[in-house]
Order: structure tokens, then sequence, then C-alpha cells
């Protein structure tokens, strides 16, 4: 699904991604890692919104960078989330629907699937939450074949916690899943695998049986402060 190979990208002097090779099969992959690690800048190495400065990047096939059209099998959230702040929220799911060839039905049924009552507002009216499940809401137009979301459940409280990891539950058998997220325990049960992006490198990958272990020990919170 997603391959690179010897990715890199600099910005400057900083190495932000620094020689990854990986290859990302279908099925719900988790991505983690510390602050600054460099695991939005392997999401948007995908996405085509940087170019590499070394190493090849492909997303079903095609270059993301020079074929904007392998953006049509994917849906994106990226972290933080913006959108312009005079439009509804209705109004910008009508856009990106729109974008892909789909209808006023299509942010129906979406709306429907997240559970989203506000979407008649104007987005600057939308707590964190509310905005990012706005962006959730984004990544799931038009069916994409590939949902890549950036921090699904940050600002998101516990029950919609709960709500998100059951609606990823159900759609897991229709699409494939690339999630980056610092709140990684809930989504453990529907992950298949698990990528530790750190320092600009790929340290830890492997199924989540396998690797499971090691996250325990890298990423559960012990406040012994
Ligand atoms: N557009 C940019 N311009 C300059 N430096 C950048 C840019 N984007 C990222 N960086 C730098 O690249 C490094 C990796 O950042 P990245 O956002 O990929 O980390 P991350 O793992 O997603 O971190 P976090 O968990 O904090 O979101 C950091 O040192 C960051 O400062």
């Amino acid at each position: 699904m997603i391959i690179a190979r010897g990715l890199t990208k600099r910005f400057g002097k900083i190495v932000a991604l620094d020689n990854v090779t990986v290859e990302i099969p279908e099925g719900v992959n988790l991505i983690l890692g510390p602050n600054g690690g460099g695991k939005s800048t392997f999401f948007k190495l995908s996405t085509g919104v940087y170019r590499p400065t070394s190493g090849l990047i492909r997303v079903f096939g095609r270059d993301p960078w020079r074929d904007a059209g392998v953006k049509m099998k994917l849906g994106v959230a990226y972290d933080p989330v913006l959108f312009p702040p005079l439009v509804s929220g209705r109004e910008w799911l009508e856009f990106i629907a729109k974008s892909k060839g789909y209808g006023e039905d299509e942010v129906e049924r979406i709306g429907k699937l997240l559970g989203l009552d506000f979407l008649d507002e104007q987005t600057r009216n939308y707590s964190s939450g509310m905005l990012k499940k706005l962006a959730l809401a984004q990544a799931f137009i038009g069916s994409p074949e590939l949902v890549m979301i950036d921090e699904p459940l940050a600002n998101l409280d516990f029950e919609s916690i709960r709500n998100f990891v059951r609606i990823l539950k159900g759609e897991k058998k229709e699409r494939s899943f690339v999630i980056i997220s610092h709140i990684w325990e809930p989504l453990m049960p529907i992950a298949d695998r698990v990528y530790v992006i750190a320092g600009g490198k790929l340290v830890l990958s492997g199924e989540k049986e396998d690797v499971r272990d090691e996250i325990e020990r890298l990423f559960r919170l012990r406040m012994d402060v």
C-alpha cells in the first residue's frame, strides 16, 4: 500500500526523516513515537504535501508528489486541524465531497456515521473536539481505500473516543488505515501493525502481537513524578 525506500526529508539543517525503508500493507497501521520524531513528516510525504529530499515513496504504486490522482484513493485528516472560519462544517464537507465526485448525500451519510449534530454551525464556533470530529469526517468522505489520520483522538472526550474506536472497528472491514496517535492504547485492539518513528528513523515495526510488549515498555505512561 505504502512503500518507502531510503526516504529522507530535510528542512535546512534538520533531518526530519532519515533514510526510512518500510512497507505498510493493507489493514490498520498505527504509527507511534516521541514529539518531533518524524511521524507527521512521513505522513505528509505519503500524502504528497512534501517532496522527498531523497529516496522514494510510493502509495498504491504511485508517487504522491508528482501524481495528484492518487489522492482520490485517500481520505486525510492532518493535525492540527485548520478550516476556513466562515464556512459551516457541512459546506466544508460538501466541498471535499464535490472534489471527489460525491454530493450532499455523502455528507449526510458521513455526518450520521460519526454522529455529528453541529454541521450547520460555522467552524469558527466549534470547540477543539468539534473541530477534530469535522477533520475525522473529512477523512471518511468518498469511501477512500486508505484513510490517513494524524492524531484522531486528540481533544476527544472519553465517550467520543469510544464511539470513534467503534466506528473504526466497523470501517476496517471496508478500508485500510494509517493512524498517528500519542493516545495509542484505545487503538491497540483494532490495530494490525505498529510502527515507531523516533529521531527521524524507523526504530520498530511489526505485527501487533510481535511488538506489543516492546510498545508497552516504551509508551505506557508511568507517572512517577
Ligand atoms: N515544515 C517544517 N519546516 C521545518 N521543520 C520542520 C517542518 N516540519 C517538521 N519539521 C521538523 O522536523 C522534525 C520532525 O517533525 P514531525 O512533525 O515530523 O514530528 P512528529 O513525530 O510528527 O512530532 P509530534 O509528535 O510532536 O507531532 C522536527 O524537528 C520538526 O521541527
